[in-house]
Formats: C-alpha cells, sequence, structure tokens
C-alpha cells in the first residue's frame, strides 16, 4: 500500500534574527530523518523591520532548501503587519526579543494567525494572561516555544521517572538544573538584549526557562503531584551592576501535594502527601555544569547530560534497596544517548501543526498553564530581587 504523502505545513516567520534562522534552518530539514511522515514543514513568509533583512534572510535560510519548482515561494515582508495580512499562512512564529513577544504575537493573533512564540512567552504573567485571553477569543491556537519539552530524550527521562516498575526510580525528592553560559557581559554593548532591561535582559528570562521547564516535566508534572504548583518560591539574585538585570539567579521551588493519592512500588505504608524541591540556577558569566540536571529519587538518580534545552543523554543510577548492601550506593547504572539530525527545534514545530489540524487551542503537552506557572516563577523571583522593567516595557500590568 502506498504511504500518504505528508501535509504541508506553511510557517511565516516574525524578525530575522539569531534564532529565527536557527529555528528555520531546522524547520526545513526533512522530517523523515527523525522518523515524522504525516508533516513536512514550509517557510511562505518572513517580515523584518527591514525589508532588505527579510530578502537577505529568504536568501540565506529558505531558497537554499526550498529549491523545489512546486514549492510555495517565501514573501519577504518590511514590516510585521504585512505578514499578518498573508492568507497563506497557516502559523506566525515569534523570533523577536521578550519584550516584544506580545506586541508581535498580539498582531498575528488578532489577525487570527495561530503562533509559536519564543521563550520567555512574555515578559510577565499579565501579558501572557492577555494573550491566552485574545488567543481563544480569535479561536487560534497559541503555544511557548518550550522545545525542550518535545526533545525524544524528556519523553525516555518521564517514562522511568514516573514508571512504577522494575525501570523506575521512584518518586523525585529534589532537582538540581543548571543552564548558565559565558556570555562575558561586561564585554557587550550596554543594549544587547542579553543586559539591556528595555529587552527584559538578565540570566533568568534568558537562560532560567530550561532549568524551570526541568522543574515542571520533572516534579508538576509527575503523577503524585498532578499539576499542582509550587508552594513556595525562593530566589538569590546577584545583579549586573552596569544595568541591574540579573546576572546569577537561584530559585528553589516548593511542590506539595497534600491530597497525592499516587503510591509508588516503593512506597510500603500506602499514599502519602507529596512534597518535592527544585533547586535552579542560571548564570550569564560562567560555562554549563555538567551533568546540566540531576534528578534525585527515593530508589535512584537521573543525572541530565548537558546542555539541558536539547540534551542529547541521560544516566540512570539506582541506589541499593533493603538488605543490598550498603544503604545509598550505586548498584546499577545505564546511560542512554540520543541522536537526530539538526539541532532538535523541529520536535515542537511537529507538535504545532498537529495541534492545528487537530484544531487544539494549546497543546496537551505545553499548554497555557504551565507557560503561567512559569511566567509567575519568574515575576515572583524579579519582586524579590527589585529588578523592575524600564517604565513603559509591559504591555500589561494588572489582571484586567
Ligand atoms: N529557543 C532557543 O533555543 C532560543 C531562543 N531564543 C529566544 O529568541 C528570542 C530572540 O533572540 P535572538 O534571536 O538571540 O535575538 P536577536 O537580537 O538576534 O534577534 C531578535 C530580532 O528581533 C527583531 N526585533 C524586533 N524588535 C526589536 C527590538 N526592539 N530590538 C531588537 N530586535 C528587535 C529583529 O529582527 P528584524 O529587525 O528583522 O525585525 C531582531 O533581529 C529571545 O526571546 C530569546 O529568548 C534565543 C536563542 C535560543
Ligand atoms: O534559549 C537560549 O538558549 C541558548 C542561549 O544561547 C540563548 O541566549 C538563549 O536565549
Amino acid at each position: 500500500m502506498a504511504t500518504p504523502s505528508p501535509r504541508v505545513f506553511r510557517w511565516g516567520i516574525i524578525s530575522t534574527g539569531w534564532m529565527a534562522g536557527k529555528f528555520v534552518d531546522d524547520l526545513l530539514i526533512d522530517p523523515k530523518t527523525r522518523d515524522v511522515r504525516d508533516v513536512v514543514h514550509k517557510v511562505v513568509a518572513v517580515a523584518s523591520r527591514d525589508v532588505k533583512k527579510a530578502d537577505d534572510f529568504v536568501k540565506d535560510h529558505v531558497s537554499t532548501v526550498q529549491k523545489d519548482d512546486s514549492d510555495p515561494k517565501a514573501t519577504a515582508y518590511g514590516s510585521y503587519d504585512e505578514l499578518y495580512a498573508d492568507e497563506n499562512i497557516d502559523v506566525v512564529y515569534v523570533g523577536t526579543p521578550h519584550t516584544q513577544h506580545y506586541p508581535a504575537a498580539l498582531g498575528a493573533i488578532r489577525a487570527g494567525k495561530n503562533v509559536l512564540c519564543e521563550k520567555p512567552v512574555t515578559a510577565n504573567s499579565f501579558e501572557l494572561k492577555s494573550l491566552i485571553a485574545e488567543a481563544k477569543k480569535h479561536n487560534v491556537f497559541f503555544m511557548e516555544a518550550m522545545w525542550t519539552k518535545f526533545q525524544p530524550l524528556v519523553r525516555e527521562v518521564k517514562k522511568i521517572l514516573d514508571d512504577e516498575g522494575e525501570l523506575g526510580v521512584g518518586r523525585p525528592v529534589v532537582l538540581y538544573a543548571d543552564f548558565s553560559m559565558n556570555f562575558r557581559p561586561h564585554d557587550l554593548p550596554l543594549m544587547h538584549r542579553l543586559v539591556d532591561p528595555k529587552l527584559g535582559g538578565g540570566a533568568m528570562l534568558d537562560l532560567g526557562p530550561y532549568p524551570l521547564a526541568w522543574a515542571l516535566m520533572t516534579i508538576l508534572e509527575h503523577p503524585a503531584n498532578n499539576l499542582q504548583p509550587p508552594s513556595s518560591i525562593q530566589s538569590s539574585v546577584i545583579k549586573f551592576a552596569p544595568t541591574g538585570v540579573d546576572q546569577n539567579t537561584t530559585i528553589t521551588l516548593t511542590f506539595s501535594n497534600p491530597t497525592s493519592t499516587w503510591k509508588s512500588s516503593s512506597d510500603t505504608t500506602g499514599p502519602k502527601p507529596f512534597t518535592a524541591t527544585a533547586i535552579l540556577h542560571s548564570s550569564l558569566t560562567i560555562p554549563d555544569p555538567t551533568p546540566g540536571a540531576v534528578i534525585r529519587c527515593e530508589r535512584g538518580t537521573i543525572e541530565i547530560h548537558a546542555p539541558i534545552p536539547r540534551s542529547t543523554g541521560f544516566t540512570v543510577k539506582y541506589y541499593n534497596g533493603p538488605g543490598e548492601g550498603e544503604a545509598g550506593k550505586v548498584k546499577k547504572e545505564f546511560t542512554r544517548e540520543f541522536e537526530y539530525e539538526g539541532f532538535g527545534w523541529h520536535f515542537q514545530a511537529d507538535e504545532v501543526a498537529r495541534c492545528v489540524w487537530g484544531g487544539k487551542l494549546e497543546s496537551e503537552q505545553w499548554g497555557h498553564e504551565k507557560s503561567l506557572v512559569m511566567m509567575s516563577v519568574f515575576d515572583e523571583v524579579r519582586r524579590q530581587c527589585g529588578y523592575v522593567f524600564p517604565e513603559g516595557v509591559e504591555h500589561v500590568v494588572g489582571d484586567s
């Protein structure tokens, strides 16, 4: 029997920066290389504030790959509004700096377009609530580009974490997760997006979404926690003196679900309240640690090899059980590695296509609620450390 041809999913790209280029490069990799047969992605429009940049982007990232005459040709626009009005687009990707996510996503949503918006999805939780309300009103799909969630490794780690059987490691007790990069901030111009508060600079909003995503994927989503948001958020921040953004940020989250009825195989006393802690760190001045995350559980530990946004390996270590020798010693371990073509931004694109075709307004895997938990944590940390955006940067500052 002939295999059905994949359906074409048509993207409009907002902005021509570094990330937009990387995303498009991944998007146009043949999906069969990652065993995806139902969708093929095409870029049909690119918009920049400067039409020359849009033209160059199409030449550099699109025309080199979409050569076939049957392909739709990508249109280059010199304004974002022109792209929002393009009838040939199934979804808009927003790759502007953090504080420009809100206006760009809002423009697309109000034009009736589905949206995939870079992380952090907005500058604060009020902006996010406003976008979610607009997306629902206009009946369009909206998702934060939390690409880590769609990595093949994450699915496997979660199986081991949520598994009550032989392979399982028991309930998570504490997660340590760190995503840091030495950007040498003192050498950057003060208007660079990584250090300029007008563009939402700082370690937490740029790098912090990843350690926090790991906390949400391993603890918030754990069956024993059942999506209860953290009951406590505590932070410690070192500022980048020249601009006042956060340079090193540590966040401790406590999750507790007193009504947990999930019973792991290691429980001998029946269902009991669930508690777990996440200790998360990001820095603009030091390189990534290895492993990038450690999930310590009742019966063992899962080490996530760095870098945690797109880890391609993990190691599971099991502790001695009762009567198996010295308590706490590792009795066995195994490592799994993952390989795929591209950097890994394309997995989330496949999810978007399937959700849109399925008529969904949000992804079941990374839905609005998870982005809201994330932005609420970031709001609270900024409140605790006194990171106040300059006047006018936040487009929404309270619940309407
Ligand atoms: N998922 C991931 O792995 C990564 C995600 N990101 C996210 O992507 C976003 C963009 O980051 P990155 O590509 O590094 O940034 P860049 O500065 O390289 O690109 C941002 C682009 O946004 C457009 N833009 C619109 N308004 C502004 C403005 N006021 N100031 C500057 N640029 C503006 C510009 O495009 P134009 O002139 O064409 O309109 C610019 O090229 C960030 O939110 C970041 O968090 C970044 C890196 C990795
Ligand atoms: O998401 C990201 O991951 C990689 C970093 O280089 C980048 O600054 C950040 O936005």
